[in-house]
């Protein structure tokens, strides 16, 4: 079971009068096979603390533990766009992140890829394909080398309505075939009521204004009441919080 441990998280950018405080003192438990959300306005501090778990970023102190029953979690990341390597297949894509390129991971590739829709589109090359089928293969590739723990910074922020709603739909299915560990984060509220079990609402610094669990059934349904007062809910935090423009 993976166990997320953060304790007096701080981290700051710049010095003196330039000096920006990301991450203020945060302290953060997450703990089993979860889909968690971290929602907030912009400039909270969200990605600070994603790239500083994935460990992409050093803290400026504070500790952060990751573990996947009781040893060192392996860890993923999706990023806002694909980053694919142009000149590599996309089944070369997958390849490259893999441990081997044994017989079994090349047929492990190939299942995410099925997973994703793309299982015929293996030899072809990223600029061969949409914006929407490039971040699939990201996805793919992510869940590809079976990490603990999932990192996703708005994975579909740059993609339209309707692939971002299929994106969706696939990283839901993905999630209940693997029960990975997924920590989310979002600009889009409906996007983490559709997905999460639990959504962290961060105030500026990092500070948690809302912990909300979230128990209604996958898939959900935007139209069904359940998810419209869940929605309504982060909505609330958000305007107690001064993150919302109202008038
Ligand atoms: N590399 C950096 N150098 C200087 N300041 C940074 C750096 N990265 C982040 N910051 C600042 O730290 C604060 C938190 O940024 P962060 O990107 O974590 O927020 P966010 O909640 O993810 O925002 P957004 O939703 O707009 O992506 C912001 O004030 C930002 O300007």
């Amino acid at each position: 079971m993976a166990e997320i441990t953060v304790r007096n998280l701080h981290k700051e950018f710049g010095v003196g009068a330039d000096k920006i405080v990301a991450l203020d003192d945060v302290n953060l438990d997450i703990s089993g096979h979860v889909f968690v959300s971290i929602v907030g306005a912009s400039g909270c501090g969200k990605s600070t603390l994603l790239n500083i778990l994935s460990g992409i970023e050093t803290p400026s102190h504070g500790q952060v533990q990751i573990t996947e029953d009781g040893r060192p979690a392996a860890k993923g990341y999706v990023f806002q766009a694909a980053r694919l390597l142009p000149w590599r297949t996309v089944m070369d894509n997958l390849l490259f992140v893999q441990k081997d390129r044994s017989e079994q991971t090349r047929a492990r590739c190939q299942r995410y890829l099925d997973m994703v829709q793309l299982g015929d589109k293996g030899r072809k090359y990223p600029g061969e394909l949409s914006g929407g089928m490039q971040q699939r293969v990201g996805i793919a590739r992510a869940f590809s080398t079976e990490p603990d723990v999932l990192f996703m910074d708005e994975p579909f922020s740059h993609l339209d309505a309707i692939t971002a709603r299929s994106l969706r739909a696939e990283l839901q299915n993905m999630w209940q075939e693997t029960r990975k560990t997924v920590i989310f984060v979002t600009h889009d509220v409906g996007e983490a009521v559709e997905l999460s079990n639990r959504i962290l609402v961060f105030a500026k610094g990092g500070h948690l204004a809302d912990d909300i669990d979230m128990p209604l059934p996958f898939p959900r349904d935007v139209a069904d009441p359940e998810v419209a007062v869940a929605k309504a809910n982060v909505f609330r935090t958000f305007e107690q919080i001064g993150a919302l423009a109202v008038s």
